[in-house]
């Protein structure tokens, strides 16, 4: 199952910049393990914001749920989920 999701961060300034900077080389690390495992398949940062668009390939709703929800930025993070579906149109089989 493919799912779109738009991840909007933000980080609050009473978060210690060291604690920052370790969420997010966790996060790095976790994000890379999963797209090498193939259940992250698209990531792409939204020019100009801390934020970005993301293709996951897993196999029910509560695995995704249960993926984003171990993300190291997700209690400071919006993330915003669309369902995706074959296009009729489409050349590329998904
Ligand atoms: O930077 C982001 O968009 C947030 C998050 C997603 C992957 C990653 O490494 O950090």
């Amino acid at each position: 199952m493919l799912f779109l999701a738009h991840m909007q961060v933000n980080i609050p300034d009473t978060v210690p910049t060291e604690r920052a900077d370790r969420l997010k080389a966790d996060e790095k690390a976790l994000a890379q393990e999963l797209q090498k495992s193939g259940k992250w398949r698209h990531l792409w940062r939204v020019a100009g914001q801390y934020a970005n668009y993301s293709v996951f390939d897993v196999e029910s709703n509560d695995e995704l749920h249960s993926l984003l929800m171990s993300l190291p930025l997700y209690p400071f993070m919006k993330i915003e989920i669309t369902a995706l579906a074959q296009h009729p149109s489409a050349i590329a089989k998904n």
